[in-house]
């Protein structure tokens, strides 16, 4: 278990960290989100040692990350921000002097290098130097270096930063492989990464922990979940608005906009967390709408994490 304990940072007199607490078990993927500068890299670096706390500690698979350093470390893979890598390096030597400070030797050495870089697809530029690498390869070198020793616990900085779709989606699946055995944390700016990934997501604004929770139920907190959104063709929508709003199981009716003949209309329900497409289906054809589609919202995670980091407001005020 990591075990992250009041930590608080101060750079000077700013205070970039403000009293986090939270724990992150095996097999859970914690995605750890925040707007710019709202010390996420930060709690990271006091995580793994690189930085000394102001107050607080992080306790890794039961080893204090400042009474037992080597021993935390030694249990922890890190991949920071900006993926620093040797550049005179080859991908090849420098995984290799990874896994020899990582206390590997011999044929076992030779084994961990070969597999890790199978595991993170650099066989194609095994041999080239670092400085020669694409930013999405560089990232993936850096990746490599985090898990080479087979860490219980893996604090990963925007993972996915600088790959491609298509990369993107093989770390994902590698995390999300490893995350077993492993507790992980990783910090993403990418609302659907943690959507798809994780299975909590932490949120930080101004050094302070808002939010702990698992990605559906952030959704929840969206002001759209469980309204149903409707095209119809129709020439009336305020005929429309006025026949549904009569509903008692409907709080509210929106038109989003108007085609011609057609409209988009969205329905927030009197209690969000009941299913009632089956009663707008219903409710549409006893008045003979003709519905062009139909579907059900689960909630809006980038309207979530706006209105938690207090960058926006909700998508729709009932
Ligand atoms: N070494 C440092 N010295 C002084 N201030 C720092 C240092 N490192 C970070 N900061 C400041 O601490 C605050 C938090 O930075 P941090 O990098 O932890 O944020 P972040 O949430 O990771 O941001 P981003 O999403 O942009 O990477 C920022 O105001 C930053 O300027």
């Amino acid at each position: 278990m990591i075990e992250v304990k009041n930590l608080t940072k101060y750079f000077g007199v700013k205070k970039v960290v403000d009293d986090i607490s939270f724990k992150v078990n095996k097999g859970e993927i914690l995605g750890f989100l925040g707007p710019n500068g709202a010390g996420k890299s930060t709690t990271m670096r006091m995580i793994t040692g690189f930085f000394a706390p102001s107050a607080g500690t992080a306790v890794i698979g039961g080893s204090d990350i400042l009474e037992d350093s080597i021993s935390a470390r030694k249990k922890i893979g890190y991949l920071p921000e900006n993926a620093p890598v040797y550049p005179d390096m080859t991908v090849w030597g420098y995984l290799d002097f990874c896994a020899q400070i990582r206390g590997f030797s011999g044929t076992n050495r030779k084994k961990r290098v070969e597999e890790t870089i199978e595991k993170c697809f650099l066989s194609e530029v095994k041999f080239q130097t670092v400085n020669t690498l694409s930013k999405g390869f560089k990232q993936r070198v850096c990746f490599a270096q985090s898990i080479i020793h087979d860490p219980e616990y893996l604090i990963l900085d925007e993972p996915t930063d600088g790959l491609d779709p298509n990369q993107k989606h093989e770390v994902r699946l590698m995390i999300q492989r490893m995350s077993m055995e492993k507790a992980i944390i990783l910090s993403t700016h990418i609302l659907e990464e943690m959507d798809a990934v994780c299975t909590r997501a932490i949120i930080i604004a101004n050094g302070q922990l808002v939010i702990d929770d698992t990605p559906s139920n952030l959704r929840k907190k969206s002001a759209v979940h469980g309204a149903v959104t409707l095209s119809l063709h129709n020439h009336d929508p305020e005929g429309f608005v006025s026949c549904i709003q009569e509903q008692d199981w409907v709080s509210s009716v929106k038109i989003l906009e108007k085609n011609g003949n057609d409209f988009k209309a969205r329905i927030f329900p009197e209690n969000n967390d009941e299913p009632v497409a089956d009663k707008v289906i219903s409710a549409m054809f006893a008045n003979n709408y003709e519905v062009k589609s139909i579907s059900v919202e689960q909630g809006r995670l980038d309207e979530v994490f706006r209105t938690i980091t207090g960058t926006g407001h909700p998508l729709s005020a009932k």
